[in-house]
C-alpha cells in the first residue's frame, strides 16, 4: 500500500514535527518514507490520505477488556470498595461468552479511537486472544492473578500456557506477559513464583502498583514496608522487564529503587485514578529520576472510556494543577507517552510507536479538515489538546486497514455492540 498526499508527524529528541510525503508500505512494514517515484509505488494499493495527519498509532498500556461490560454499572465508589463489592463479585459470574463479548467491544472503541497496541490484564486469556488475533488489534496479554493462600499453581500454569500457546502469535502481534495482580492480592511466595516464571520465560511482568493511599496502609501494616519495597523483596525489580500499572502513591526511597529500572516503567492512568479517588501520580518527578511514563485507560469499568485522546488531555491537565504550572509536561511530552515511551515500556520499542522506514505500520490517521483543528498553528497542540478519538479516520495495524473512513473492517460493528449489550443484560439478570 502507498499512504498519498498526507503529512506524517515525526519525533526527533522528543519533539514532533510533521513531515510531507508518501508513506510506502510492503507487508507489515513501513518501507519508504517521502518521494516514492513511480516505478517503487507500481502495483501497490494507493490510500488517499489528503486532508489527513498520519500519527503512530496510539499504546494503551493497562486495560482489562471485558469489563467493558462493566461500564457505569457502579461509579462513585472508592476503589476498594468498587472492586471488593462491585467488579469481582460481577466478574465472577461472567461466562467465557461474555469475555468475549466485552473484549470485542473493547477491541472496537481502541480501534476506532486510534489504540493500535494495548496491554490487557484478565482471566481467560485464550478467549481474549482470540478476539484479539481476530480484530487485527496488537496485544501485550497477561493472565491476571489473584492468590491469597499458598494455592496458586493453577494460575502460574495457566500464566506459562498463555505465553506458550500465544507469544509472537498472530504474526507477532500477541505479545504476552506474566501479572501477579497487584502487592495487596498476591502474597510473598506467589510474587516470588511469578517473577521466577516471567525470568524463565523472558517475558514482562505486569502489575497494579501503589494506585491509593489504602493500598499503601495495607502493604504497610502487614509487611512492614511500601507496596514498591515488597515488590523489591520479592525480586520485582532484579534484571526483569516491568509494566506498574498507576504509580500514584510513592516515597522518596521507592523512586530510588524504581530508578534502578532499565526495562519497563509506569503506566498512567489518569482518569481512572481521578474517577475512584485515588489521585493522581507526580510524572514530574518520576520524570527526574529517569523513570519511563506511558499511559493507559485502565478498564472501561473504572475509565468509562478507552479513548486515549481523552487521557493525553487529563495527563496533562493534571500535572498542570497538580504543579500548579502550566508548563509542566507540554504537548510533544504526553504525545511521546502514549506513543514511543508506551512501546518501549511494553517491549516493542523496535518495532513500534513511531513512524520511521523499517519499523511495523501501525498507524492512524486524523481528518485534520474539521473546524476544532482551524488554524494549525501547533499540530501536536491540536492533538493533545483539541483532538479526540472520533476524529481518527482510519487506522492500519500491521500493514492491514482495520478501519477506513470509520469503518471497522475487521469486525461487524453493530453486532459486536448489539451481543456485547445483550451479554451485559444477561449479567445483570444473574448478580
Ligand atoms: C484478575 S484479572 C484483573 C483484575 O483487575 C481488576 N481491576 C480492574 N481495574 C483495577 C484497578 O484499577 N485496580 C485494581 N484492580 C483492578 C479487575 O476487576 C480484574 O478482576
Ligand atoms: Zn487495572
Amino acid at each position: 500500500m502507498i499512504i498519498k498526499r498526507g503529512h506524517y508527524l515525526q519525533v526527533e529528541d522528543g519533539v514532533w514535527s510533521v513531515q510531507k510525503g508518501d508513506i510506502l508500505i510492503e507487508g507489515n512494514v513501513v518501507k519508504k518514507l517521502g518521494e516514492v517515484t513511480e516505478r517503487e509505488a507500481a502495483g501497490h494499493e494507493v490510500f488517499d490520505a489528503a486532508g489527513m495527519l498520519v500519527l503512530p498509532g496510539l499504546v494503551n498500556g493497562h486495560q482489562h477488556t471485558p469489563m467493558s461490560l462493566l461500564r457505569c454499572y457502579s461509579d462513585d465508589l472508592p476503589l476498594m470498595d468498587w472492586l471488593n463489592k462491585k467488579m469481582l463479585p460481577a466478574e465472577m459470574k461472567m461466562t467465557s461468552e461474555d469475555r468475549y463479548k466485552g473484549a470485542m467491544l473493547s477491541l472496537a472503541e481502541m480501534i476506532k479511537s486510534g489504540t493500535t497496541t494495548y496491554a490487557d490484564m484478565y482471566i481467560d486469556m485464550d478467549t481474549i486472544a482470540e478476539a484479539v488475533a481476530s480484530s487485527g488489534m496488537r496485544g501485550a496479554l497477561a493472565r491476571g492473578m489473584i492468590a491469597m493462600d499458598a494455592n496458586y499453581s493453577d494460575r502460574i500454569e495457566e500464566s506459562r500456557q498463555l505465553v506458550k500457546r500465544w507469544n509472537g502469535a498472530a504474526n507477532g502481534r500477541i505479545t504476552t506477559m506474566i501479572a501477579p495482580h497487584s502487592p495487596y492480592m498476591c502474597p510473598p511466595d506467589f510474587l516470588k513464583a511469578a517473577v521466577e516464571l516471567a525470568k524463565e520465560l523472558n517475558v514482562p511482568l505486569h502489575t497494579h502498583l501503589a494506585e491509593t493511599a489504602d493500598e499503601r496502609q495495607m502493604i504497610q501494616d502487614k509487611y512492614g514496608s511500601s507496596p514498591v519495597q515488597y515488590l523489591q523483596e520479592a525480586g520485582f525489580f532484579e534484571d526483569t522487564h516491568v509494566v506498574l500499572a498507576h504509580g500514584v502513591h510513592f516515597t522518596a526511597e521507592d523512586l530510588e529503587v524504581l530508578q534502578q529500572v532499565k526495562r519497563g516503567g509506569i503506566i498512567h492512568n489518569p482518569v481512572s485514578n481521578a474517577k475512584l479517588g485515588c489521585g493522581t501520580s507526580d510524572l514530574l518527578a518520576l520524570r527526574r529520576h529517569g523513570i519511563a511514563v506511558g499511559l493507559g485507560t485502565d478498564g472501561p469499568g473504572s475509565a468509562s472510556t478507552l479513548d486515549l485522546f481523552m487521557e493525553m488531555k487529563a495527563a496533562a491537565w493534571m500535572q498542570k494543577l497538580l504543579h500548579s504550572d502550566a508548563s509542566a509536561l507540554s504537548s510533544h511530552d504526553i504525545l511521546t507517552m502514549a506513543t514511543k515511551t508506551g512501546a518501549e515500556i511494553l517491549g516493542l520499542g523496535n518495532d513500534i510507536g513511531t513512524i520511521e522506514e523499517g519499523k511495523k505500520a501501525d498507524l492512524i490517521m486524523i481528518n485534520m479538515n474539521q473546524p476544532h483543528f482551524i488554524p494549525a498553528h501547533e499540530p501536536t497542540s491540536l492533538l493533545v489538546y483539541a483532538a479526540a478519538g472520533q476524529d481518527v479516520d482510519s487506522v492500519i495495524i500491521d500493514g492491514e486497514v482495520v478501519m477506513k473512513h470509520r469503518e471497522l473492517l475487521t469486525m461487524d460493528e453493530e453486532k459486536v455492540m448489539f451481543e456485547a449489550q445483550q451479554s451485559a443484560a444477561s449479567l445483570l439478570n444473574r448478580l
